[in-house]
Protein backbone atom coordinates (compact mmCIF):
# COMPACT_ATOMS: atom_id res chain seq x y z
CA UNK A 1 0.00 0.00 0.00
CA UNK A 2 1.88 3.41 -0.64
CA UNK A 3 -0.77 5.23 2.03
CA UNK A 4 -3.02 3.97 4.81
CA UNK A 5 -4.55 6.66 6.59
CA UNK A 6 -6.93 4.99 9.70
CA UNK A 7 -9.41 6.60 11.77
CA UNK A 8 -7.81 10.26 11.48
CA UNK A 9 -8.91 13.17 13.97
CA UNK A 10 -7.89 16.81 13.20
CA UNK A 11 -9.58 19.94 15.62
CA UNK A 12 -8.79 23.47 14.79
CA UNK A 13 -9.63 24.59 18.44
CA UNK A 14 -13.69 23.41 19.31
CA UNK A 15 -13.78 22.77 15.11
CA UNK A 16 -13.36 19.30 14.23
CA UNK A 17 -12.05 19.76 10.78
CA UNK A 18 -11.30 15.87 9.83
CA UNK A 19 -13.87 13.46 11.39
CA UNK A 20 -12.55 9.51 11.84
CA UNK A 21 -11.23 9.33 8.12
CA UNK A 22 -10.07 6.48 6.68
CA UNK A 23 -8.27 6.29 3.19
CA UNK A 24 -6.02 3.81 1.44
CA UNK A 25 -3.88 4.38 -1.73
CA UNK A 26 -2.72 1.80 -4.20
CA UNK A 27 0.52 1.98 -5.95
CA UNK A 28 -0.12 3.32 -9.30
CA UNK A 29 -3.04 4.66 -9.38
CA UNK A 30 -4.25 8.34 -10.37
CA UNK A 31 -6.44 9.01 -7.14
CA UNK A 32 -8.93 11.79 -6.96
CA UNK A 33 -10.59 13.40 -3.39
CA UNK A 34 -12.77 15.17 -4.39
CA UNK A 35 -15.04 17.45 -2.02
CA UNK A 36 -16.44 20.81 -1.96
CA UNK A 37 -14.68 23.90 -0.50
CA UNK A 38 -13.66 23.10 3.34
CA UNK A 39 -14.48 19.53 3.03
CA UNK A 40 -11.25 18.69 4.69
CA UNK A 41 -8.93 17.54 2.05
CA UNK A 42 -6.27 20.08 2.31
CA UNK A 43 -6.25 19.32 6.20
CA UNK A 44 -6.11 15.90 5.31
CA UNK A 45 -2.84 16.36 2.81
CA UNK A 46 -0.93 18.50 5.83
CA UNK A 47 -1.64 15.52 8.23
CA UNK A 48 -0.79 13.60 5.71
CA UNK A 49 3.06 14.40 5.35
CA UNK A 50 3.04 15.41 8.92
CA UNK A 51 2.84 19.14 8.48
CA UNK A 52 -0.05 18.81 10.95
CA UNK A 53 -0.50 17.32 14.19
CA UNK A 54 -3.41 15.49 14.97
CA UNK A 55 -5.34 13.87 17.77
CA UNK A 56 -6.30 10.32 16.60
CA UNK A 57 -5.80 7.94 13.67
CA UNK A 58 -2.49 6.62 12.26
CA UNK A 59 -0.98 7.36 8.69
CA UNK A 60 1.71 5.04 6.82
CA UNK A 61 3.51 5.61 3.63
CA UNK A 62 4.79 3.47 1.52
CA UNK A 63 4.35 0.66 4.61
CA UNK A 64 6.40 3.00 7.00
CA UNK A 65 4.54 5.17 9.95
CA UNK A 66 4.98 8.91 8.64
CA UNK A 67 6.00 11.46 11.01
CA UNK A 68 7.91 15.06 10.75
CA UNK A 69 11.30 13.16 10.55
CA UNK A 70 10.79 10.83 8.52
CA UNK A 71 13.41 11.86 5.62
CA UNK A 72 13.29 8.33 4.13
CA UNK A 73 9.35 8.87 3.47
CA UNK A 74 9.99 12.32 2.13
CA UNK A 75 12.43 11.64 -0.61
CA UNK A 76 10.24 10.20 -2.12
CA UNK A 77 7.09 12.42 -2.29
CA UNK A 78 6.29 15.25 -4.34
CA UNK A 79 4.15 17.83 -3.34
CA UNK A 80 2.24 20.67 -5.05
CA UNK A 81 0.32 22.80 -2.69
CA UNK A 82 -2.37 25.16 -3.48
CA UNK A 83 -0.95 28.00 -2.97
CA UNK A 84 2.14 28.54 -5.54
CA UNK A 85 5.30 28.28 -3.15
CA UNK A 86 8.45 29.54 -4.53
CA UNK A 87 11.36 32.05 -3.90
CA UNK A 88 10.74 35.19 -5.83
CA UNK A 89 14.17 35.92 -5.70
CA UNK A 90 15.56 33.34 -7.74
CA UNK A 91 15.30 31.99 -10.99
CA UNK A 92 12.42 29.82 -12.75
CA UNK A 93 15.78 27.75 -13.33
CA UNK A 94 17.17 28.35 -9.47
CA UNK A 95 13.63 27.62 -8.19
CA UNK A 96 13.90 24.51 -9.58
CA UNK A 97 17.18 23.45 -8.70
CA UNK A 98 16.66 24.57 -5.17
CA UNK A 99 13.66 22.19 -4.59
CA UNK A 100 15.11 19.46 -6.38
CA UNK A 101 18.08 19.77 -4.58
CA UNK A 102 16.94 18.96 -1.19
CA UNK A 103 16.72 15.48 -2.65
CA UNK A 104 19.07 14.98 -5.02
CA UNK A 105 22.97 16.01 -3.77
CA UNK A 106 24.53 14.49 -7.05
CA UNK A 107 25.13 18.13 -9.07
CA UNK A 108 25.37 16.23 -12.65
CA UNK A 109 22.19 14.58 -12.34
CA UNK A 110 20.33 17.27 -10.72
CA UNK A 111 21.15 19.41 -13.87
CA UNK A 112 19.68 16.38 -15.71
CA UNK A 113 16.36 16.34 -13.96
CA UNK A 114 16.19 20.21 -13.47
CA UNK A 115 15.95 19.92 -17.23
CA UNK A 116 13.75 17.45 -17.69
CA UNK A 117 11.28 18.99 -15.45
CA UNK A 118 11.89 22.23 -17.30
CA UNK A 119 10.90 20.39 -20.67
CA UNK A 120 7.80 18.64 -19.01
CA UNK A 121 5.93 21.44 -17.88
CA UNK A 122 6.55 23.71 -20.79
CA UNK A 123 8.77 26.56 -19.45
CA UNK A 124 12.25 26.22 -21.18
CA UNK A 125 11.58 30.00 -22.78
CA UNK A 126 11.45 31.63 -19.26
CA UNK A 127 14.31 29.67 -16.93
CA UNK A 128 15.86 33.00 -16.46
CA UNK A 129 12.72 34.60 -15.42
CA UNK A 130 11.86 35.12 -12.13
CA UNK A 131 8.02 34.35 -10.59
CA UNK A 132 6.77 37.66 -10.83
CA UNK A 133 7.60 37.97 -14.21
CA UNK A 134 4.95 34.73 -15.42
CA UNK A 135 1.60 34.71 -16.11
CA UNK A 136 -0.94 32.31 -13.43
CA UNK A 137 -0.88 29.33 -15.64
CA UNK A 138 2.96 29.63 -16.03
CA UNK A 139 3.46 29.84 -12.24
CA UNK A 140 1.62 27.06 -11.91
CA UNK A 141 3.62 24.87 -14.15
CA UNK A 142 6.59 26.46 -11.95
CA UNK A 143 4.93 25.25 -8.93
CA UNK A 144 4.77 21.51 -10.49
CA UNK A 145 7.95 21.33 -11.68
CA UNK A 146 9.62 22.06 -8.34
CA UNK A 147 7.40 19.43 -6.76
CA UNK A 148 8.07 16.78 -9.02
CA UNK A 149 11.72 17.47 -10.08
CA UNK A 150 13.44 14.79 -7.68
CA UNK A 151 11.61 11.39 -9.44
CA UNK A 152 9.42 11.55 -6.43
CA UNK A 153 6.78 7.88 -6.34
CA UNK A 154 4.42 9.68 -4.64
CA UNK A 155 2.65 13.12 -6.04
CA UNK A 156 0.68 14.81 -3.78
CA UNK A 157 -1.28 17.49 -5.86
CA UNK A 158 -3.66 19.68 -4.05
CA UNK A 159 -6.15 22.16 -6.32
CA UNK A 160 -3.31 22.70 -8.63
CA UNK A 161 -5.92 24.21 -11.07
CA UNK A 162 -7.39 26.65 -9.58
CA UNK A 163 -7.24 30.17 -11.28
CA UNK A 164 -5.92 28.82 -14.09
CA UNK A 165 -6.67 29.49 -17.71
CA UNK A 166 -7.93 26.90 -20.11
CA UNK A 167 -4.64 25.91 -21.96
CA UNK A 168 -2.46 25.67 -18.69
CA UNK A 169 -5.04 23.47 -17.34
CA UNK A 170 -5.08 20.82 -19.86
CA UNK A 171 -1.51 20.76 -19.86
CA UNK A 172 -1.59 20.40 -16.04
CA UNK A 173 -3.87 17.19 -16.32
CA UNK A 174 -1.95 15.81 -19.35
CA UNK A 175 1.36 16.32 -17.28
CA UNK A 176 -0.27 14.28 -14.21
CA UNK A 177 -1.24 11.46 -16.74
CA UNK A 178 1.94 11.20 -18.15
CA UNK A 179 3.85 10.92 -14.34
CA UNK A 180 1.67 8.48 -13.61
CA UNK A 181 2.43 6.41 -17.00
CA UNK A 182 5.80 6.69 -15.73
CA UNK A 183 5.35 5.22 -12.78
CA UNK A 184 4.08 7.50 -9.97
CA UNK A 185 1.07 6.90 -8.26
CA UNK A 186 -0.76 10.53 -7.66
CA UNK A 187 -3.46 11.83 -5.15
CA UNK A 188 -5.08 14.96 -6.59
CA UNK A 189 -7.61 16.65 -4.74
CA UNK A 190 -10.09 19.04 -6.18
CA UNK A 191 -13.25 20.44 -6.56
CA UNK A 192 -14.01 20.33 -9.51
CA UNK A 193 -15.49 16.82 -10.80
CA UNK A 194 -14.79 17.28 -14.35
CA UNK A 195 -11.23 16.74 -13.58
CA UNK A 196 -11.73 13.62 -11.47
CA UNK A 197 -13.69 12.08 -13.89
CA UNK A 198 -11.14 12.84 -17.07
CA UNK A 199 -7.78 11.83 -15.47
CA UNK A 200 -8.84 9.80 -12.31
CA UNK A 201 -8.50 5.70 -11.88
CA UNK A 202 -10.27 5.97 -8.54
CA UNK A 203 -12.54 8.78 -6.43
CA UNK A 204 -13.00 9.19 -2.94
CA UNK A 205 -15.52 11.38 -2.18
CA UNK A 206 -15.50 13.68 1.28
CA UNK A 207 -17.85 16.02 3.22
CA UNK A 208 -17.52 17.39 6.35
CA UNK A 209 -14.37 15.86 6.98
CA UNK A 210 -15.55 12.17 6.62
CA UNK A 211 -15.14 9.67 3.26
CA UNK A 212 -18.81 9.66 2.11
CA UNK A 213 -18.12 7.58 -0.92
CA UNK A 214 -15.77 6.21 -3.18
CA UNK A 215 -15.17 3.90 -6.06
CA UNK A 216 -14.82 4.66 -10.11
CA UNK A 217 -16.61 7.16 -11.35
CA UNK A 218 -18.83 4.72 -13.17
CA UNK A 219 -19.63 2.75 -9.67
CA UNK A 220 -19.69 5.70 -7.98
CA UNK A 221 -23.01 6.59 -10.77
CA UNK A 222 -24.32 3.25 -10.47
CA UNK A 223 -24.75 3.58 -6.59
CA UNK A 224 -27.48 5.83 -7.11
CA UNK A 225 -31.07 6.06 -8.05
CA UNK A 226 -30.85 8.06 -11.09
CA UNK A 227 -29.80 6.48 -14.03
CA UNK A 228 -30.42 8.89 -16.55
CA UNK A 229 -31.85 12.48 -16.43
CA UNK A 230 -34.23 13.43 -19.73
CA UNK A 231 -34.65 16.68 -20.60
CA UNK A 232 -36.96 18.58 -22.74
CA UNK A 233 -37.62 21.58 -23.89
CA UNK A 234 -40.73 23.47 -24.72
CA UNK A 235 -43.09 26.23 -24.87
CA UNK A 236 -45.95 25.06 -22.28
CA UNK A 237 -47.57 21.92 -20.83
CA UNK A 238 -50.59 20.89 -19.27
CA UNK A 239 -50.56 20.08 -15.53
CA UNK A 240 -52.33 17.30 -16.14
CA UNK A 241 -49.49 15.82 -17.95
CA UNK A 242 -47.34 16.74 -15.43
CA UNK A 243 -49.53 15.07 -12.88
CA UNK A 244 -49.29 12.33 -15.04
CA UNK A 245 -45.51 12.06 -14.98
CA UNK A 246 -45.62 12.12 -11.61
CA UNK A 247 -47.51 8.90 -11.02
CA UNK A 248 -44.93 6.86 -12.98
CA UNK A 249 -42.74 4.95 -10.66
CA UNK A 250 -39.36 4.98 -13.18
CA UNK A 251 -39.94 8.97 -12.90
CA UNK A 252 -37.67 10.33 -9.44
CA UNK A 253 -38.13 13.65 -10.25
CA UNK A 254 -40.34 15.93 -12.50
CA UNK A 255 -39.74 19.37 -12.63
CA UNK A 256 -41.00 22.02 -15.08
CA UNK A 257 -39.26 25.75 -15.27
CA UNK A 258 -38.60 28.41 -17.43
CA UNK A 259 -39.24 26.32 -20.51
CA UNK A 260 -37.51 23.20 -19.51
CA UNK A 261 -38.94 19.83 -18.40
CA UNK A 262 -36.51 17.71 -16.36
CA UNK A 263 -37.31 14.40 -15.61
CA UNK A 264 -34.79 12.06 -13.59
CA UNK A 265 -35.30 8.48 -14.82
CA UNK A 266 -34.83 5.63 -12.01
CA UNK A 267 -34.57 2.46 -14.24
CA UNK A 268 -32.92 2.67 -17.96
CA UNK A 269 -36.27 0.49 -19.62
CA UNK A 270 -37.17 2.28 -22.53
CA UNK A 271 -38.72 5.37 -20.43
CA UNK A 272 -37.61 7.75 -23.04
CA UNK A 273 -39.32 5.92 -26.34
CA UNK A 274 -42.72 5.50 -23.84
CA UNK A 275 -42.70 9.36 -22.78
CA UNK A 276 -42.10 10.33 -26.75
CA UNK A 277 -45.25 7.58 -27.31
CA UNK A 278 -47.32 9.44 -24.92
CA UNK A 279 -46.36 12.97 -25.69
CA UNK A 280 -47.24 12.00 -29.61
CA UNK A 281 -50.85 10.40 -28.45
CA UNK A 282 -51.44 13.49 -25.96
CA UNK A 283 -50.05 16.23 -28.82
CA UNK A 284 -47.52 17.81 -26.80
CA UNK A 285 -45.11 19.68 -29.02
CA UNK A 286 -41.75 19.95 -27.84
CA UNK A 287 -38.41 22.16 -29.34
CA UNK A 288 -35.59 19.81 -28.64
CA UNK A 289 -35.14 16.48 -25.90
CA UNK A 290 -32.19 15.45 -24.32
CA UNK A 291 -30.68 12.77 -22.26
CA UNK A 292 -27.61 12.77 -19.97
CA UNK A 293 -26.05 9.93 -17.55
CA UNK A 294 -25.93 11.66 -13.85
CA UNK A 295 -22.95 13.52 -13.31
CA UNK A 296 -20.42 13.41 -9.62
CA UNK A 297 -22.37 16.11 -8.38
CA UNK A 298 -25.64 13.68 -8.39
CA UNK A 299 -24.01 11.14 -6.50
CA UNK A 300 -23.00 14.17 -4.22
CA UNK A 301 -26.06 15.21 -3.59
CA UNK A 302 -28.04 11.97 -3.25
CA UNK A 303 -25.66 11.25 -0.57
CA UNK A 304 -25.38 14.79 1.10
CA UNK A 305 -28.61 16.61 -0.07
CA UNK A 306 -25.85 19.81 -1.13
CA UNK A 307 -24.33 20.50 -4.67
CA UNK A 308 -21.00 19.84 -4.81
CA UNK A 309 -20.77 22.93 -7.00
CA UNK A 310 -19.72 26.09 -5.37
N1 LIG B 1 -5.91 26.89 10.38
C1 LIG B 1 -7.22 26.73 10.50
N2 LIG B 1 -7.89 27.21 11.57
C2 LIG B 1 -9.22 27.03 11.71
N3 LIG B 1 -10.00 26.38 10.82
C3 LIG B 1 -9.40 25.88 9.73
C4 LIG B 1 -7.99 26.03 9.51
N4 LIG B 1 -7.68 25.41 8.34
C5 LIG B 1 -8.84 24.91 7.85
N5 LIG B 1 -9.87 25.19 8.69
C6 LIG B 1 -11.27 24.78 8.50
O1 LIG B 1 -11.30 23.36 8.39
C7 LIG B 1 -12.22 22.95 7.39
C8 LIG B 1 -11.50 22.11 6.34
O2 LIG B 1 -10.61 22.96 5.64
P1 LIG B 1 -9.69 22.44 4.45
O3 LIG B 1 -8.87 23.58 3.98
O4 LIG B 1 -8.99 21.22 4.88
O5 LIG B 1 -10.79 22.05 3.39
P2 LIG B 1 -10.65 21.81 1.82
O6 LIG B 1 -11.56 20.70 1.49
O7 LIG B 1 -9.22 21.66 1.47
O8 LIG B 1 -11.23 23.13 1.21
P3 LIG B 1 -10.61 24.13 0.12
O9 LIG B 1 -10.91 23.49 -1.17
O10 LIG B 1 -11.40 25.39 0.35
O11 LIG B 1 -9.15 24.26 0.44
C9 LIG B 1 -12.84 24.23 6.83
O12 LIG B 1 -14.07 24.44 7.50
C10 LIG B 1 -11.84 25.30 7.20
O13 LIG B 1 -12.49 26.55 7.40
Amino acid sequence: MIVSIKGLEKSYGDFKAINGLDLDVQQGEILGLLGPNGSGKTTTINCLLSLLTYEKGSIEIFDKPMSPDANDIKKDIGLVMQNVAVFEELTVYQNIDYFCGLYIQNSQKRKEYVKEAIQFVGIEDFQKKYPKELSGGLLRRLNIACGIAHKPKLIILDEPTVAVDPQSRNRILENILELNRLGATVIYTTHYMEEVEQICDRIVIMDKGKVIAQGTKDSLKESISIREKIIFELEDISQEIIEVLKAREDLKKVQYAHGLLELEVQSNNGTLIEILNYFKKEKVDFIKVHSESPTLNDVFLELTGTELRD
